[in-house]
């Protein structure tokens, strides 16, 4: 389909606020002039430093519509509750829209459902078009700064905006040129202080609230994109530090579309907004030029307190969370709620609201280009080198990641050394040689869970810039093994050399022999923990938290230890389930005998005391002793955990590319239906309302 180049909607609008919303209020007829405003506006923008993009002078920007936007959450048994409630606005390249309203009024999941990423408990249903076009975001084609900062704890100021650069920016820019973007970047939002800082977290104070939001508004302004989400950009920060990093943001905004939420900008800053949408309790008090908002309540009964900040006033106005009676107006004394009701009422009647709606439907009309996701970064290589640095260098300085690991298996591997010290080869030797090998092959790597409150948080980094696309999945998994590796070769060379030399395993055989069987051995410990790994990183990209993800990790491993054929010898174990298919799944089946097999293959023990004289072989042991499959070698054993690993991963990486094509078409689907719903509604308007005072449409979405 042939782009149409937008021109900007003229903005012209001229308010009536219709009276007959309140009785109290005096008829008035207000014509705002709003066209000459936001000239004026317009001019006093490109006065005001508005740094003119002019790579992207001949692009056009990105014209964000949503009309009818409801989302409601499912309230149990009571029904459902709605967030948002019939929504319409717009945003337009060169401006930046402020989301204002109490705490819990849905700022939040107005931007993340703009943004495409509403939570799944949550049901939405309305158009959000870009550039007139039906089109998913998120995965790339916007950048969002939520209101957690997910950063990666143990890195300085510095590292973490030059990595994100070096992920970010495209290859055809330099080294240098992109340390100069990030160090560039850092002291727009005033950073220069804390550069080489680190962040911290949990367990190391590093950076304030404050500084940790400008460095998540850095990573993501780095590459200048046309669409910015910014969810209370300023929260943490004093008013000057707020001035000054809205009006570093607003500066870029030409050619550029911003949206921000934001809670208490101090007058200066609320110059600095283009566009305001008032919301209260989910509904729209006022979307609007930012100058006229004033004039709306002025209008309604509600003048600005002389001296007092204007966005104060409002959010006083209609706060109704402490449901005080409002302070002085020329309506006289209301309830918040009817205060909250006069303005909503009287904002639909007006012909700011009609304007909206005919802004929305001009935008519509001319079917634009396509939003493309950022493909301009790093390529693949690039982004696996820069992931597989960055994410060692937090394993290095990250203490839980591995180095606690090591001391903890070391210290087991002593207790391992000095319980079957010098096991020696006499019959009994034999149970307790399978009893510690399956202690390492089950309960040392099943502490390999040990490091997954680290690999989250690292987790929720991928996760966000996963979303605002700076690399590729991939990327992100095989930055993780080859960073892991020197770590997991380390936890399993010397703990296993603890465990193998103490307890004698090498003794009875050459010394060639010997190392090679520490060599297997040591191999199955490091397999082990890369596949616990492996699966834990599955567990994190389903499971919501870490505590979850830990219960069921250790819930899954638990059942694979049992059906792994040492618990329950391999015949004994009941059919369904645990021998099909949880025998042959279960990765401990092929630790346990691969280590059975390098432990007893060639090796003879005595019988039992007071029997017939006689040896017993090592394979005659494994058979029916273990009742090991003989069939293949122990390298076989490993060759298939190895492939497991390789299987795992992939999982992980299907499981996330699913989740990234799926959620989109069933959260169109899901708005189809709600959409459906409300129209069977409208067609049948003897319905009330519930209780609740929500529409029963949501009872049938339920
Ligand atoms: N996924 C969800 N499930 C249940 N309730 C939700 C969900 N998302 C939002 N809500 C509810 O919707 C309301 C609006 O939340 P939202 O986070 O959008 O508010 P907000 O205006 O951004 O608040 P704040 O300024 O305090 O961050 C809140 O009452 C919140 O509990």
């Amino acid at each position: 389909m042939a782009s149409t180049n937008f021109t900007l909607p003229s903005r012209a609008h001229d308010y009536e606020l219709n009276s007959s919303s309140s009785s109290s209020v005096p008829e008035t007829k207000i014509s705002l002039e709003l066209e000459t405003n936001f000239r004026v506006m317009q001019s006093q923008g490109e006065n005001n430093g508005v740094v003119r993009d002019e790579t992207h002078s001949n692009n056009i920007g990105v014209f964000l519509t949503w009309k009818d936007l409801w989302v409601t959450v499912s309230n149990g048994t009571k029904g459902s509750r709605s967030i948002l409630q019939g929504l319409t606005g717009y945003a337009c390249p060169g401006e930046l829209l402020a989301i204002m309203g109490p705490s819990g009024c849905g700022k939040s999941t107005l931007l993340d459902t703009l943004a495409g990423r509403l939570d799944s408990n949550t049901r939405q249903s309305g158009d959000i078009l870009i550039n007139g076009r039906r089109q998913a975001l998120a995965y790339g084609t916007s950048a969002y700064v939520t209101q957690d900062d997910a950063l990666i704890t143990t890195l300085t100021v510095r590292e973490a905006v030059y990595y994100s650069a070096q992920l970010q920016l495209p290859n055809s820019m330099s080294k240098s040129e992109k340390k100069e973007t990030a160090e560039m970047t850092i002291r727009e939002m005033g950073l220069q202080d804390a550069m080489n800082t680190r962040i911290g977290g949990w367990g190391s104070k590093g950076l304030s609230g404050g500084q940790k939001r400008r460095v998540s508004i850095c990573i993501e302004i780095l590459t200048r994109p046309k669409l910015l989400f910014l969810d209370e950009p300023t929260s943490g920060l004093d008013s000057a530090a707020s001035y000054y990093v809205m009006s570093r943001i607003a500066r870029q905004r030409a050619g550029k579309t911003i949206i921000a939420s934001i809670h208490q900008p101090s007058a200066e800053v609320f110059g600095l907004f283009q566009s305001v949408c008032l919301l209260s309790s989910g509904k729209t008090i006022y979307f609007g030029p930012a100058n006229a908002a004033n004039e709306f309540f002025s209008a309604n009964g509600f003048p600005c307190p002389t001296l007092q900040n204007p966005s104060d006033h409002f959010l006083k106005t209609i706060n109704k969370d402490f449901d005080e009676d409002i302070e002085e107006g020329s309506a006289g004394k209301k309830s918040t709620e009817e205060v909250i009701g006069i303005l909503v009422k009287s904002y639909k009647s007006s012909h700011c609201y009609q304007e909206v709606q005919r802004q929305v439907a001009e935008i519509c009309s001319k079917e634009g280009e396509a939003l493309e996701k950022n493909r301009n970064h790093a390529n693949f290589i690039t982004q696996c080198c820069v992931l597989t640095i960055r994410s060692s260098i937090n394993m290095f300085r990250d203490l839980g990641y591995y180095w606690l690991r090591l001391v903890v298996y070391s210290v087991l591997a002593l207790g391992l050394g000095t319980i079957y010290y010098n096991i020696g080869s006499n019959y009994g030797s034999i149970q307790a040689r399978g009893s510690m090998l399956m202690f390492v092959a089950s309960f040392l790597t099943f502490m390999a869970i040990g490091g997954f409150p680290s690999f989250v948080e690292e987790m929720k980094v991928f996760q966000r810039e996963r979303l605002n696309g700076h690399y590729d999945t991939g990327a992100f998994v095989i930055g993780n093994i080859l960073s892991a590796l020197p770590y997991l070769v380390l936890v399993s060379l010397i703990p296993g050399a603890i465990a193998f030399y103490l307890t004698g395993l090498q003794e009875g055989v050459g010394i060639g022999e010997g190392v090679e069987r520490f060599f297997y051995f040591s191999t199955v410990l490091f397999v082990c923990m890369m596949l616990v790994e492996s699966l834990m990183m599955i567990v994190a990209s389903i499971v919501p938290n870490f505590l979850m993800g830990i219960i069921a990790g250790a819930g899954i491993q638990g059942l694979m230890i049992l059906g792994g054929g040492f618990f329950r010898l391999p015949n004994d174990l009941p059919h369904p389930f645990w021998k099909y298919p949880m025998y042959y799944i279960a990765f401990h089946r092929y630790a346990y005998q691969g280590l059975f097999k390098n432990e007893f293959e060639g090796r003879t023990f005595p019988n039992i005391p007071g029997g017939r004289p006689r040896v017993i072989t090592g394979e005659s042991i494994l058979r029916e002793t273990w009742q090991v499959e003989m069939e293949y070698s122990k390298w076989v054993d490993i060759a298939i955990l190895f492939g497991m690993v390789v299987v795992y991963r992939l999982i992980f990486l299907m499981i996330v590319k699913a989740g990234e094509k799926v959620k989109p078409v069933v959260r169109a689907l899901m708005s189809v239906q709600q959409k459906q719903a409300r129209q069977i509604m409208a067609a049948n308007p003897t319905t009330e309302t519930n209780s609740a005072g929500n529409s029963p449409l949501y009872e049938i979405n339920k």
